[in-house]
């Protein structure tokens, strides 16, 4: 991994978004479509404004979620509304949206469909993450009931997940999606989450999920 300190969250999600829009530019330049799966959550916010006001041929870019919360799509918790709030307008709003929440009760009842649209997406052009303290990335959650199965080499795409740490049930994609991406960003702030990702190093991934990720990653980080 390289790790990559910034001054301050300013500079880190200006510099971050410029890289991923140049990252794009490469892959639409070099083939048809690109891929773009973002994280949810409290951080990826403002790299999102900036990126949805770069100027792309957003018409070719499939942007989706690494994990849903499984709630609908109006509720504060739920990711894909900070992803139409915050990323898919402006110039973005062009981006073809490839949904991981269809409303149904379970996750379970919608997997297999939302597994269909996300496979033609694969392998993921530029994979951005984040990071819990608790060393969770996408929704792969130490504990959580079907970890085991999401860090399997021949894991499906799309898994449901539930976990101590998580208030609602969830969906995430595997680590095998997540490792196949060719461009991987970790984007993560403070002194809480940078000494978790230190530790996560020395742990092994069923401890300390996000581990799954790191030999090809960019680590971005501020205090
Ligand atoms: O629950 C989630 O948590 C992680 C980290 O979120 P943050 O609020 O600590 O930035 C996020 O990457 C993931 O997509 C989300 O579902």
């Amino acid at each position: 991994m390289n790790f990559h300190e910034y001054p301050d969250r300013e500079m880190m999600m200006i510099d971050l978004a410029n890289q991923i829009a140049g990252e794009l530019g490469e892959a639409l330049r070099a083939g048809d479509r690109a891929s773009l799966c973002v994280p949810g959550g409290t951080t990826p916010g403002p790299v999102f404004d900036v990126l949805s006001d770069v100027a792309l041929d957003w018409g070719r870019v499939d942007v989706l979620l690494n994990d849903e919360r499984w709630v609908p799509e109006d509720h504060e918790r739920s990711n894909t509304r900070l992803l139409r709030q915050r990323l898919l307008v402006n110039r973005a709003a062009a981006a073809n949206y490839v949904p991981l929440f269809a409303p149904t009760d379970t996750p379970e009842e919608s997997m297999d469909l939302l597994a269909k649209g996300i496979e033609p997406v694969l392998p993921l052009s530029v994979l951005i993450l984040g990071m819990g303290a608790d060393m969770h990335t996408a929704s792969l959650f130490p504990g959580a009931d079907k970890l085991a199965e999401a860090m399997a080499e021949d894991a499906p795409v799309l898994l449901p997940m539930r976990a101590p740490g998580a208030p609602e049930p969830r969906i995430t994609l595997s680590a095998r999606v997540l490792q196949g991406a060719l461009k991987t960003h970790i984007v993560i702030i403070g002194a809480e989450k940078r000494a978790a990702l230190e530790k996560a190093r020395t742990l092994d991934p069923m401890e300390a999920p996000v581990a799954a990720v790191l030999d090809n990653a960019e680590i971005h980080w501020t205090e």
